[in-house]
């Protein structure tokens, strides 16, 4: 690997000028370097400690970069054979900077479980120049109080009154789905799917109707999908971490300009509400005294959550626009990719198991005797029990967020290993999830294991798809809820099959985990 590093440092100054090609001169440059970076190192983590972690062996200034940068879609089967190979705690480094990779439900629980390791990692920056530092990104008090005045938003009651959305977008979806001619009807669903998802959480959060199943063009749509594209770009590319760089390089103005489109697109959204909002109070200047999560589920109807932040915001005084706008970008950026993963990965599963959809689709034409085409209610989702095992399946084994980290402020023992302070820590779901002690046959789609007996035999924090403790998914509910009606709708009108077979579907860990070939299913409708 040293030679390896070496012939590269004397190819790049081949280029410069011949004669710094030298192998004294090679030898002194790489040797200056590796002193400066270990100094780095030492000046700003604590080596000694990190030394004693198991971890593959890092090459001066680049750590452990080259054993990392494999092809997106080898990623996960790397970093997966790297931490088998060394345990549950393993460390690496990219240049100078450490990370340990937790893998097991109690190096897990030990991070989610505390109220001290509540900062996120340094690669959630690329996110700020969209989310600010709102309740993803945020952390310390900002966070502590952001988490509660948003609490009561996603309360059982308020959630009730998004049904009518998601039902009215899912009959969009399947009335599309019901015009595929037979010859045509073999589709990648996961665009299909993500419009769907996007379309409910824009009226959900902001009460516009983006109408993304309609026109995927728009230009809201698209900045939406150049934003997130562009992040994880950045997130993969080294060169263009510094800002400077990156504001230079043409993915800095193409971000700039898709940034710009999906702000003014909330900023107006906002400003229309709030006028909306004021003139409301006007009229019912009684409710101003009242508590505000009863005040909330006492009024008819709320449509959007950025009416919640409104009403908070008290003019201003405790949220300015801009605070209101991070929330709402929030909830945009988290609740729809993720969403529409996991709905597409359900389905797929499904679709390849055909007689674990036929007991799913069982389930509904029970509850849906009366009249298979009504929108479903509340009280039909919490029957679908059946089918939330097959979604919580899904997620296990296809986590939409397969990857989370945090920087830990204080020396801590994970696994046995004192990490040291300031150190990352990734969180890696989806081989957490493959744990073959806490699911035996682990790569088997197998909903059973939600059984409420079986999901009482495993450790807390064994199955972790919604992250746990005090930073866990807000929208978890939400998402549940979506999910449900979209993919209910969907099984009580069509069957579904697939050719794809699980172990060649390539999968990339972007921002979400994303099949790289989409998903073709057939969609046929049931006679
Ligand atoms: C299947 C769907 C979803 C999955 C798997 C999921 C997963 C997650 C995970 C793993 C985290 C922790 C991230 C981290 O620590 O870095 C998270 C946080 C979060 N999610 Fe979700 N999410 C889903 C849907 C949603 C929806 C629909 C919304 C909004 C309506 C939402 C809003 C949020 C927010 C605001 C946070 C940050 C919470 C905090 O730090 O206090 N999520 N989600």
């Amino acid at each position: 690997m040293t030679s390896l590093v070496l012939t590269k440092v004397n190819q790049i100054l081949e280029q410069i000028h011949p004669l710094l090609a030298t192998p004294i001169l090679v030898v002194v440059i790489v040797g200056v370097a590796s002193w400066i970076y270990t100094r780095m190192v030492r000046g700003s983590y604590n080596l000694s400690l990190l030394n004693k972690i198991p971890g593959p062996r890092p090459l001066p200034l680049l750590g452990n970069a080259i054993d990392v940068a494999v092809p997106h879609q080898d990623f996960l089967k790397t970093l997966t054979r790297l931490v088998l190979n060394s345990g549950p705690a393993m460390k690496f480094f990219l240049a100078h900077r450490p990370y340990v990779v937790l893998s097991k439900a109690p190096g897990f629980e030990t991070i989610m479980s505390s109220n001290k390791h509540i900062t996120k990692g340094p690669d959630y920056k690329f996110v700020h120049p969209w989310l600010g530092f709102g309740l993803l990104t945020s952390d310390g008090s900002k966070w502590h109080s952001r988490r509660k005045m948003l609490t009561p938003a996603f309360h059982f009651k308020i959630l009730e009154d998004f049904l009518i959305i998601m039902n009215e977008q899912s009959s969009i979806l399947t009335n599309k789905m019901a015009k595929l001619q037979p010859g045509q009807n073999t589709i990648d669903m996961f665009p299909q799917i993500t419009f769907c998802a996007l379309d409910i959480i824009c009226e959900s959060a902001m009460g516009r109707n983006i109408n993304a199943q309609g026109n995927s063009n728009s230009p809201y749509v698209q900045s939406l999908f150049k934003a997130s594209d562009i992040i994880f770009h950045r997130a993969t590319s080294p060169w263009i971490w510094n800002d400077i760089l990156f504001h230079l390089h043409p993915f800095g103005w193409q971000f700039r300009s898709a940034l710009k489109v999906l702000h003014d697109f909330t900023d107006n959204v906002i400003k229309d509400r709030k006028a909306l909002f004021k003139a409301e109070k006007q009229k019912a200047q009684s409710s101003t005294t009242k508590d505000l999560e009863d005040d909330l589920m006492g009024k008819k109807k709320r449509l959007a959550f950025l009416d919640l932040l409104i009403e908070v915001s008290d003019d201003g005084k405790i949220l300015t626009d801009r605070d209101i706008r991070e929330e709402v970008d929030t909830f945009m950026f988290e609740g729809h990719d993720t969403t529409a993963a996991n709905m597409s990965f359900t389905l797929y599963l499904l679709a390849i198991h055909p007689e674990i959809q036929k007991k799913v689709q069982q389930e509904l034409d029970d509850l849906f005797i009366d009249d298979p085409d009504r929108p479903a209610s509340m009280d039909d989702l919490a029957k679908m029990k059946y089918l939330e095992a097959c979604i919580k399946e899904s997620l296990r084994l296809y986590p939409s967020v397969p990857l989370m980290s945090r920087t830990i402020h204080e020396d801590t023992t994970i696994e046995g290993q004192l990490v040291p302070a300031e150190t990352n820590i990734i969180l890696y779901t989806y081989l957490l999830h493959r744990d073959p002690e806490q699911f035996p046959n682990p790569e088997e789609f197998d909903p059973e294991r939600f059984s409420s007996t079986k999901s009482h035999q495993r450790h807390a924090y064994a199955y972790v798809p919604f992250s746990a403790g005090p930073r866990n998914c807000i929208g978890q509910k939400f998402a549940m809820m979506e999910e449900k009606v979209v993919v209910s709708s969907l099984l009580r009108k069509f069957n579904l099959s697939s050719n794809v077979i699980p172990s060649k579907m390539e999968l990339l860990p972007e921002l979400i985990l994303r099949p790289k070939d989409g998903i073709q299913m057939t969609v046929t409708k049931r006679s």
